[in-house]
């Protein structure tokens, strides 16, 4: 069956549909890693998104529950060049089938460098998929707020033992981010965002962390002053959404790059150390450079591509934020160590409290 994707700059692309027929609307984003599809179909940060693969061919070791990050395929739908079936390993099942399970489309064959040209020289667009080859109906605006309804019906879910007991602040986290606390073995609180500080403080936490989340940081503008009171009495760190949050929190402001960074090998530099290392990364936002000045916080990381901020860190507080994801997933494992740092940093601040 044929399909097409149309973009709101006017251009069309047709290619192979695989999946029901359907049609839907979503923002258009780009993924150039070479491999990590399973990983990035399910990042919940990717949340209503059309995902173009960059890389010419998708599927090739299929699916396997292990790389998951979350119980579904977050993405709206898929676009790749060419469309891996099998031969698979006896484990894992094919990427079409996995989309077909779960309805999600997948569009094969189609010109795949010319959609990202289009995207990298307009910026990110709302785009249709349509398996009726449809002309798209009129637009509707991007979705980026997917915080203004209250999380009913979640509550604080425990997981793991351990010494150090670690509230993971979720604004829909990667399962990577957990399973990396759970490596250090801390025991873990999966926290919604808009807990009450009452029950949160009952947790006796040690530390927080602030996990990814799909859309507009400014979507959470309500909370920032309780995640400031929250980040100012307990050591934390944020990775993604979470950095972005924290850093609004203490005063800053974010906005939105012309199409993102959505990758596997994007350097970053420690701007104390000059190090440069290589970060996986999946975002829109980015913390504003000269809102910083607004806040006690300063810069840490910053992007060696486009000089954008990277990560941060408090003067005289334990708080420390990523733009980037530490727990790859998919990507290089350059930045596990800031799990270790943080959990370090964690003790330290236990010790001290001790001995006072
Ligand atoms: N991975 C994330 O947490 C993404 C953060 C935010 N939704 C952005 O696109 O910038």
């Amino acid at each position: 069956m044929t399909g097409m994707l149309s973009l709101s700059n006017g251009q069309t692309f047709t290619g192979q549909w695989h999946g029901k027929p359907t049609e839907l609307q979503g923002e258009l984003v780009f993924f150039t890693g070479m491999t990590g599809y399973e990983e990035v179909i399910t990042d919940p940060s990717y949340k209503d998104q059309i995902i173009v693969f960059s890389y010419p061919l998708i599927g090739q070791y299929g699916i396997q529950s292990k790389h998951l990050q979350s119980e579904k395929i977050q993405a709206a739908g898929i676009i790749v060049s060419e469309l891996y079936n099998g031969p698979l390993e006896k484990k894992a099942v094919s990427l079409s089938e996995f989309a077909l399970q779960q309805q999600v489309p997948i569009l094969s064959g189609v010109d795949t460098r010319s959609i990202i040209q289009a995207v990298r020289e307009t910026g990110t667009m709302q785009s249709h998929l349509s398996a009726l080859q449809a002309a798209a109906p009129s637009w509707k605006p991007i979705k980026t707020d997917f915080f203004s309804d209250p999380v009913t019906g979640s509550s604080i879910q425990t997981i793991g033992h351990g010494d150090l007991h670690i509230g993971l602040i979720d604004f829909q986290y990667k399962s990577s981010i957990l399973s990396e606390l759970l490596k250090h073995r801390c025991k873990v609180s999966v926290i919604p965002y808009d807990t009450d500080t009452a029950k949160l403080d009952a947790l006796q936490l040690d530390g927080l962390l602030f996990s990814n989340g799909p859309g507009d940081p400014a979507a959470l503008q309500h909370l920032f002053a309780t995640y400031r009171d929250w980040a100012e009495r307990y050591p934390s760190l944020g990775i993604c959404l979470g950095h972005q949050v924290l850093a609004s929190a203490f005063g800053a402001e974010t906005t939105k790059l012309r199409y993102g960074h959505r990758g596997a090998n994007h350097p970053v530099m420690n701007v104390l150390t000059k190090r440069i290392s290589m970060s996986s990364q999946n975002h829109s936002y980015v913390v504003k450079d000269d809102s910083i000045e607004n806040t006690p916080l300063s810069v840490l990381y910053t992007n060696v591509n486009d000089g954008s901020i990277e990560g941060l860190v408090h003067p005289s507080l334990p708080v420390m934020t990523v733009q980037f994801h530490p727990e790859a997933a998919p990507g290089p494992e350059d930045h596990f160590g800031l799990f270790s740092q943080f959990l370090n940093t964690i003790k330290q601040e236990k010790k001290v409290k001790m001995h006072a």
